[in-house]
């Protein structure tokens, strides 16, 4: 379990986070969703201790990272899959990540394998990896301790589509064995295939949260008749309250199938009858992108407290 408290982080005039407040929960993949800039690094830097708080604060398994004596034992940790030692062979990082946490180098192997890099990519230096083949060297280095808790920033990022399912199964695998997956992305579509909970930033604030069932469901139903009375009527008989949406017709919460069977029955010819459309969150995550991409703010480099 991963809870966030009302975290706050600002560089110099620029608040990269703003009373940011959500949990990733155990046997769930939960997506840490929004545009480039909105936050997504930041609060994960600060969740894995690499950066402090301006206020509020983060548990992890019920403490403080800083607080864990071995906490790659007891979360797994992805923040940028490129910042390995480009001279070190993927088994040399491995091995160093099992000696530091106490581990047999046996997990090595065992892990290579759990990623699918082969043994020869294992002995390969990492100036000749991939971006795909990095990240999942960052996903076994992540795996290696056998945690409860993965935070993965943008673990996506240089895979192709057979990678981005082979990390769903993956991350599937561990989250039903009661593992907690906090993943980052700026890729709607990417993280729609892989997590069960929704976590959605923008400008530094969460503007969305849910589960993805909830969240990807359309927004109900519009429908009207030459007698929108009549009709309200029906639809509250049938258990289905529905309110004025403006320019004479009615919005309900219900499947446009189960409206339009209500209307059969009662022998009301309908005049409209489409699922509603608006506050869909592809429609809302694109205005965010809009937004920011707008805004292009430009990162302060080098300015990490
Ligand atoms: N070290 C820093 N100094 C100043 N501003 C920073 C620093 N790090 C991040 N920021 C700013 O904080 C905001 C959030 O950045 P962050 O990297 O957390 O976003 P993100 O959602 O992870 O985006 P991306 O997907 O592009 O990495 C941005 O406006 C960024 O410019």
């Amino acid at each position: 379990m991963i809870t966030v408290h009302h975290l706050t982080k600002s560089y110099r005039g620029v608040t990269a986070v703003d009373d940011v407040s959500f949990t990733a929960r155990p046997g769930r993949v939960t997506g840490f969703l929004g545009p480039n800039g909105a936050g997504k690094s930041t609060t994960m830097r600060i969740m894995v201790g690499l950066s402090a708080a301006t206020s509020g604060h983060v548990e992890v398994l019920g403490g403080r990272y800083a607080d864990l004596p071995n906490p790659g034992i007891e979360i797994g940790v992805l923040l940028d899959a490129s910042a390995q030692h480009a001279g070190r062979t993927g088994r040399e990082v491995l091995t160093i990540a099992a000696r530091t946490m106490g581990l047999p180098t046996s997990r090595v192997p065992e892990m290579l394998r759990r990623v699918s890099l082969t043994e020869k990519e294992g002995d390969g230096r990492i100036r000749n990896y991939s971006l795909g083949m990095r990240q999942r060297l960052g996903i076994a280095t992540a795996l290696i301790g056998d945690p409860a808790v993965l935070v993965l920033d943008e673990p996506a990022n240089g895979l192709d589509p057979a990678g981005i399912r082979w990390m769903r199964d993956l991350l599937r695998d561990f989250a039903d064995q009661g593992g907690t997956v906090l993943l980052s992305s700026h890729l709607l579509h990417e993280i729609e295939v892989i997590a069960d909970d929704l976590v959605v930033i923008g400008n530094g604030r969460i503007v969305a949260e849910g589960t993805k069932r909830d969240l990807l469901s359309t927004a109900g139903t519009v429908v009207s008749s030459a007698d929108n009375t009549r009709l309200a009527a029906a639809l509250a008989d049938a258990g289905i309250g529905a309110s004025s949406s403006g320019g004479g017709s009615l919005h309900t919460h219900a499947e446009p199938h189960h409206v339009g069977r209500v209307a059969l029955v009662a022998g009301i010819a309908l005049t409209e009858l489409r699922p509603a459309d608006g506050a869909g969150l592809e429609e809302m995550f694109l205005e965010l992108t809009a937004e920011s991409q707008r805004d292009n703010t430009v990162p302060e480099g080098g300015a990490a407290a």
